[in-house]
């Protein structure tokens, strides 16, 4: 069943949209990424799920209640991490984590959630006198303390440290495990790829394509890339006619060995550069096949429209 329904929302500041007809729905216990580029309406789209901006016309319903008219009811069961965040610089950790407790009616112990989140040491510390990552780590326990059962992260690990890094991704990976649906705005393709379920790709207010990561992959245009060093110069026209072929590029030519290759195509591209290589006694070298990225089809989602 979908916990969280936007309908056709639209967003517009100063005669300019936003969000110019967004609609997704997210199932309960999934993780669903939202992605684009700067300026794409992410953050407007996520703040009108938590009931922070009042949509200019479409629905927005979270386990069936409008964020806006049922705030009181939508914050007891919403945890947000907000993209800025402030707290007065002398609440200390523990204050912290004990005044969002009080605002909710069934609180989780928070002494465990800053365990995990490596805050254990810090509970005495000034929020003024935290490090960029300690003051993300502690906004990410305040949107669990609640015990939610959504819980919108923007830009989730963003000033984190590799480690840090992945010891969040696991920590969200068990919220999930425990029921909860997370809605998740990230600009990190890695953290996309290994977290999320599915992934909606906004661009300029709209929805460019919304699939599984693999499924996002498997539309980019060259989805497999193959390159190799050939034994004797090859025309670059023949294996762009190769069968699925999107795009042929060949490095500058160093010395007496010509430049490395680069085709983008599918499987089938793979096979037909093999034997095409057969058939004219070409040796590759470093022969090397790759799977397009997150990354690869980002750009070529949200590069399309530029
Ligand atoms: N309060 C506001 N007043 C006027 N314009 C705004 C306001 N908030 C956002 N915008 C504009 O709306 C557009 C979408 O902004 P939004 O913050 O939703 O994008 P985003 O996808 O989250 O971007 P980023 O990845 O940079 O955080 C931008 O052009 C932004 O300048």
């Amino acid at each position: 069943m979908a916990i969280i329904e936007v309908r056709d929302l639209r967003k517009v500041y100063g005669g300019r949209p936003a969000v110019d007809g967004v609609s997704f729905a997210v199932e309960e216990g999934e993780i669903f990424g939202v992605l684009g580029p700067n300026g794409a309406g992410k953050t407007t789209t996520v703040e009108c799920v938590e009931g922070l901006r009042v949509p200019d016309s479409g629905s927005v319903r979270v386990a069936g209640m409008d964020p806006v008219a049922d705030h009181r009811r939508v914050t007891q069961l919403l945890g947000a991490q907000l993209q800025e965040s402030e707290l007065q610089a002398k609440l200390t950790v523990r204050e912290a984590l004990e005044l969002y407790s009080a605002c909710y009616e069934q609180p989780v112990d928070w002494r465990p959630l800053a365990e995990r989140l490596g805050l254990g040491e810090k509970l005495g510390a000034r929020f003024g006198k935290l490090s960029g990552g300690q003051k993300q780590r502690l906004f990410i326990a305040l949107a669990l303390v609640g015990g939610p059962r959504v819980v919108v992260l923007d830009e989730l690990t963003t000033g984190l440290d590799p480690r840090a890094r992945r010891d969040t991704w696991q920590l969200i990976e068990e919220v999930r495990a425990s029921g909860v649906t997370v809605l998740l705005v990230t600009h990190f393709m890695e953290e996309a790829q290994r977290l999320c379920d599915r992934i909606a790709v906004i661009d300029r207010g709209r929805i460019a394509a919304l699939d599984t990561p693999s499924g996002l992959i498997g539309r980019s245009a060259g989805s497999t890339v193959i390159s190799f060093t050939p034994s004797r110069p090859l025309d670059p026209r023949e294996l762009a006619e190769l069968p699925a072929a999107t795009s042929v590029t060949t490095s500058a030519t160093t010395g007496e060995r010509d430049g490395r290759i680069t085709v983008h195509g599918t499987d089938d591209t793979v096979n037909a550069v093999l034997s095409l290589l057969a058939r004219h006694h070409v040796t590759a070298h470093q022969l090397r096949v790759v799977d397009a990225t997150l990354d690869d089809a980002f750009l070529d989602l949200t590069g399309a429209t530029s």
